[in-house]
């Protein structure tokens, strides 16, 4: 395989999502796939389609001055874009092989002027350097380029959590994002699962934040034996609390109301320890499937799945009740971004509103099936006061009968007990270098 196919990957899973096709981590697996990319070639074109998303307006910002308000296509600003990510940002790379593949690509998919004017943008960059970002006054304006964050959402969380705050999380979220698992605590230990990894040459150490994760250094986790043997789930550690703040106890039968691809059922699921029940729903068949996949390999035998809008389920579900009720709802993900860098550039400001009003409905009709004195957790991977405390302010205003448990710190990890106030968690990245979250528990009281 010709190395420069790497970059023409690249190349075109960068239009892919500029055309909306889907998430960057699907396309990246798709197209390894398709065009048959060897282990070694996978980590750069893993590096530059995230490195290039990542830092995408801080580069627009950087090439602007060199297009000289020439109108280009989308591809070649995406060519551009990716070739310079590469100088400013990966030193292993030989310039030399950055600057050839550019003009190969421009040849392949244009003509011989649009190669020329692919080399004659790089040439002056590397002789005259990139413009200054200390030169924006505007502070949010600068560390929007900086960080490549739309200002729309900068200005949004300075104005909720200050701009000290907004940098740090800012900062997190153009860095690369650890790799970390939760040990299926119903077949093995962390201590256990550490050994099978090493023997099987992976380097991992025991997580930061709660007991039964683990955070790989070395190596990929997904692709080890003990993953497919069911020894642990792949789950972020901030979505590792969110069974937690359920307080599951042996026997508890519990809803998932929005459970693909499976992560948290099957923590609740292995926290029940071959006890009680767990009724997984989703949208769609094949999302119930990934589910099954997930209850399968962990070997579980506690979790229902059935394909249904949460909206819907007093009419299949009119008799059934809960104990605990688990709300991970559909969101805006601006808590993955490290992992999802697109998402930065897809979603609106309009998103956030919209999403509540489905969060608000899944919510309003799941809770009525909690039983009294059960418990309803509401959690989102999303940042920001719209999808979170509005909601569940929303929520608590319309059902009197429901109230913020306190419980919670109790339930989460202690380092986690100054960030916990009145039953809400807002995890940020930059606090233990997760994934942003935000967790309410709640408690039905008649
Ligand atoms: C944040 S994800 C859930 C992640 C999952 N809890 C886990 O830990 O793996 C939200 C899920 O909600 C599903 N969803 C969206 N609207 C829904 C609805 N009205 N009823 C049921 N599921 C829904 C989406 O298909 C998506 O899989």
């Amino acid at each position: 395989m010709k190395r420069n196919n790497v970059r023409d990957a690249a190349l075109e899973i960068l239009l892919m999502i500029e055309k909306n096709q889907a998430y960057s981590n699907l396309l990246l697996t798709k197209i390894i796939n398709k065009r048959e990319i060897n282990g070694k070639d996978i980590g750069l074109l893993t590096e530059i389609v995230y490195g290039t998303l990542q830092r995408r307006d801080t580069i627009d910002y950087f090439l602007t001055p060199f297009l000289k308000n020439k109108k280009i296509d989308i591809w070649v600003q995406n060519l551009l874009r990716l070739s310079l990510y590469q100088i400013i940002y990966l030193d292993r790379v030989p310039e030399r092989a950055i600057f050839f593949e550019a003009v190969e690509i421009a040849k392949k998919r244009g003509h011989k002027g649009i190669s020329s004017f692919v080399n004659g943008v790089l040439r002056s960059i590397q002789r005259e350097g990139v413009p200054s970002i200390e030169q924006i006054s505007d502070p949010l304006k600068r560390l929007s380029i900086e960080t490549s964050h739309p200002l729309w959402l900068v200005t949004n969380w300075v104005n909720q959590f200050g701009f000290d705050e907004t940098k740090k999380m800012c900062e997190v979220n153009i860095t690369p994002p650890e790799q970390t698992a939760r040990i299926n605590s119903n077949i093995s230990s962390v201590e256990n699962v550490l050994q099978l990894l090493e023997g099987e040459g992976i380097e991992a150490v025991r997580g930061d934040l709660s007991d039964d994760s683990i955070k790989a250094i070395k190596g990929n986790l997904a692709h080890t034996k003990a993953f497919a043997d069911g020894y642990f789930t792949i789950q972020d550690e901030s979505s590792m609390l969110v069974a937690r703040a359920l307080g599951i106890k042996k026997g508890d039968d519990v809803l998932d109301s929005c459970a693909a691809p499976g992560g948290k059922t099957t923590h609740i699921a292995e926290l029940l320890q071959n006890t009680g029940s767990v009724l997984s729903l989703d949208l769609h068949e094949h999302k119930t499937k990934l589910i099954n996949d997930q209850v399968s390999r962990l070997k579980l035998n506690n979790v229902n799945t059935r394909a249904l809008d949460s909206r819907q389920i007093r009419k299949f579900y009119q008799d059934a009740s809960f104990d605990k009720i688990l709300v991970d709802a559909p969101c805006s993900g601006y808590g993955v971004i490290r992992r999802k860098p697109d998402i930065k550039y897809s979603k609106q400001e309009i998103d956030s509103k919209k999403l509540a009003s489905i969060q608000l409905e899944i919510l309003s009709e799941v809770a009525t099936l909690l039983k009294k004195d059960g418990i309803l957790v509401y959690s989102t991977c999303t940042i920001g006061y719209e999808e979170n405390q509005g909601v569940i302010t929303e929520f608590l205003r319309n059902n009197s009968e429901f109230e913020l448990d306190n419980e919670l710190a109790a339930c989460l990890p202690k380092k986690m007990e100054s960030y916990v106030k009145n039953g809400q968690v807002q995890l940020l990245p930059h606090y233990f270098g997760t994934d942003g979250f935000y967790i309410a528990r709640l408690r039905k009281q008649v």
